[in-house]
């Protein structure tokens, strides 16, 4: 039974935190070169993951102007690292001006430029806390493999966009990308070596933690 006042309660959790001027900022930069940022809701949630695991190496497909960046470095302990992927050069040196404006030191971002496909193959097995995809469906379901690879016992996947403008729950919807988040989240829902949930933050977020 869904109330009428859904939809007032999904707004009040995506503005029950501010967000800093620095993350402001990059999430105006973003909109602004046609980059569709995580919501606010979700980069709280994305923070909250990273402190929940203690997380000092995170990797990230789709760095976009920074704001999801922001968000995970905020969560991670002051010696950790993030590892930042994106196929846009432009995107990547706006997102870089916003980590800098936010005060956190390159030693604790590596930024690599190129296609999640050609560069995650090549990362360390079972060495991150936590793996966030936020790309388009057909993309993470492409690259969650490579993703569950990478992380360690006990580290934190999390799918950005996993209800793909809300069209996942509606079985009429047959078009590619949301058929590829649906079937992402089954087959993470089915994984024994996944423990996984589908929180209805933001536009979807799929978390699961590692097992085995
Ligand atoms: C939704 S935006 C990311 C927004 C960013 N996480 C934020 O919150 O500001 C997706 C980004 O992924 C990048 N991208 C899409 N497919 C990719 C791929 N296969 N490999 C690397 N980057 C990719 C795009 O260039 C784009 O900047």
């Amino acid at each position: 039974m869904v109330s009428a006042d859904k939809t007032l309660s999904w707004s009040y959790t995506q503005d029950f935190l501010a967000e800093d001027e620095a993350t402001a900022q990059a999430r105006m930069r973003g909109l602004e070169l046609g980059i569709i940022p995580v919501s606010t809701g979700t980069g709280a949630a994305l923070r909250m993951l990273a402190g929940s695991v203690g997380a000092k190496s995170v990797a990230e497909v789709g760095t976009g102007t920074g704001v999801s960046g922001l968000w995970l470095l905020a969560g991670m302990g002051p010696d950790g690292v993030l590892t930042t992927i994106d196929v846009e050069p432009e995107v990547q040196r706006e997102a870089r001006h916003a980590f800098d404006a936010a005060g956190y030191p390159t030693s604790r971002i590596r930024i690599i430029q190129g296609r999640a496909s050609d560069v995650m193959p090549r990362m360390a097995a079972r060495s991150y806390d936590m793996v966030v995809l936020d790309v388009d469906p057909q993309e993470s379901a492409y690259l969650a493999g490579d993703a569950l690879r990478m992380l360690r016992i006990g580290g934190v996947l999390a799918v950005t966009r996993a209800l793909w403008n809300d069209h996942v729950a509606d079985p009429a919807r047959r078009d590619a990308a949301t058929v590829a988040a649906r079937e992402l989240g089954k087959a993470m829902r089915d994984s024994d070596a996944l423990l996984t949930t589908l929180l209805p933050v933001g536009d979807g977020l799929l978390v699961a933690v590692r097992q085995a």
